[in-house]
């Protein structure tokens, strides 16, 4: 299919960055939004990314090849209703949500599941709004594609591509194990960081101590607590029943830590601890399984004429191929660094080595 135009419900941090990311790789696909704040839709169509300066209506949509949902997840699932009168035969409605559980049943009760695919971009943070959107937001992220069991593997195939195309990892899902992993590993995550806040605000004390002397850790751990409460809200309300599972494990976990500790089970606590160093140091090796494994390495590259050159001659002359290689711009870099794709695990630890051994700033992902 050759994408002509693509609709987006939402023009915040997600719907911003796709649509920031479509102009930058796609530049001839038309794109018509509506949102929240028409104020947003007026930047948009201001900065170039869009065709309408003000809300687009709902009719709008009808020319749209893909429409995409990005608003918190609650919202999107009243856009359905509205869309389906609206929408042509061919498109495909898509969204972001980070829960995937409710809008499967509502596009199913709806009777649209040869016209859905479900979608979440494992990237974001804890910012929000077209402001805070980037054409590099989903750089090299996985981008979780759930399709029904009625939407044709073709029609996938051809979404999974145009995501492929923005630069992000598509990684096709059943909608169910989405739910399960992403409790576990993003929403659990964000209840506990908002815990953890809301304990040390409780029992901080009148001159602020714990808030004054908070250091690096209590900073990272805690950094999503920043994220929208809307968002989280409905992200609770609608996986619900998957969230209070991961806690029920969570909470077994805190009090076998908790009895080690009463207990005073040096062993105990010191296998707890360097469990988890195990586990997290690992989190930076390739992923295994049917996870698409890349060997993407990033370099400081010294501001100097043929500095690039200068890199691959080294490589070359050490036998290592270079799958890729160029200068990126993204979230995690904004200044810019160099990105080397190597063909496999071994010639990537080899560039590793050799890059350091010269001096150069290298970061393993
Ligand atoms: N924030 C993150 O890091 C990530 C968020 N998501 C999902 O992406 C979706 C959007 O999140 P963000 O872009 O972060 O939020 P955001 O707050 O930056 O943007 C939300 C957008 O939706 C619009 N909106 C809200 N209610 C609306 C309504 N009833 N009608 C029309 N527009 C409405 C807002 O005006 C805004 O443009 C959510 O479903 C979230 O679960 C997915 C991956 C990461
Ligand atoms: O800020 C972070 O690190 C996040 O975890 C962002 C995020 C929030 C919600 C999602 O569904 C996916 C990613």
């Amino acid at each position: 299919m050759s994408i002509k135009q693509l609709g987006f419900i939402g023009l915040g941090l997600i719907g911003g960055s796709i649509v920031k990311t479509t102009k930058r790789i796609h530049p001839d696909i038309k794109m018509i939004a509506l949102s929240g704040h028409e104020s947003t839709v007026k930047q948009a169509y201001d900065q170039g990314l869009i065709e309408n300066d003000t809300n687009a209506c709902i009719e709008d949509f009808a020319d749209c090849d893909y429409i995409f949902l990005c608003t918190p997840v609650q919202q999107n699932l009243e856009y359905i209703e509205k869309l389906k009168g609206v929408m042509k035969d061919s498109c495909i409605l898509t969204d972001v949500g980070s829960v995937k559980g409710d809008i499967h049943q509502a596009i199913r009760n709806m009777g649209l599941e040869s016209h859905f695919i479900g979608g979440h971009p494992m990237t974001g943070s804890e910012k929000t709004g077209l402001s805070n959107a980037t054409a590099y937001l989903l750089e090299n992220a996985y981008y979780i594609i759930t399709p029904t069991t009625q939407t044709d593997p073709a029609v996938v195939s051809e979404f999974n591509e145009f995501i492929g195309s923005l630069g992000a990892i598509p990684l096709v899902l059943d909608y169910d194990s989405h739910d399960a992993a992403t409790a576990a590993i993003s929403h659990l995550p964000h209840v506990i960081a908002a815990a953890l806040v809301n304990f040390v605000k409780d029992s901080d004390d009148p001159d602020e101590t714990m808030k004054t002397i908070a250091a690096g850790g209590f900073k990272d751990i805690t950094r999503i607590a920043s994220s929208s409460p809307v968002m989280w809200e409905e992200i609770c309300m609608t996986n619900k029943e998957k969230i209070l599972q991961m806690l029920d494990v969570y909470e077994k976990q805190l009090s076998d830590i908790r009895s080690k500790i009463t207990d005073a089970d040096a062993s105990g606590i010191r296998n707890f601890f360097q469990s988890a160093k195990d586990y997290r140091d690992s989190l930076a090796v390739a992923p295994k399984g049917p996870i698409k494994t890349v060997f993407e390495l990033y370099c400081d590259l010294i501001d100097e004429a043929g500095g690039i050159a200068t890199i691959a001659t080294i490589l070359a002359s050490n036998n290592l191929s270079i799958k890729n290689i160029g200068i990126i711009h993204n979230r995690e870099f904004e200044d810019g660094v160099l990105k080397i794709e190597m063909y496999d695990q071994p010639s990537y630890e080899r560039t590793i080595v050799l890059l350091r051994k010269y001096h150069y700033t290298v970061y393993e992902r």
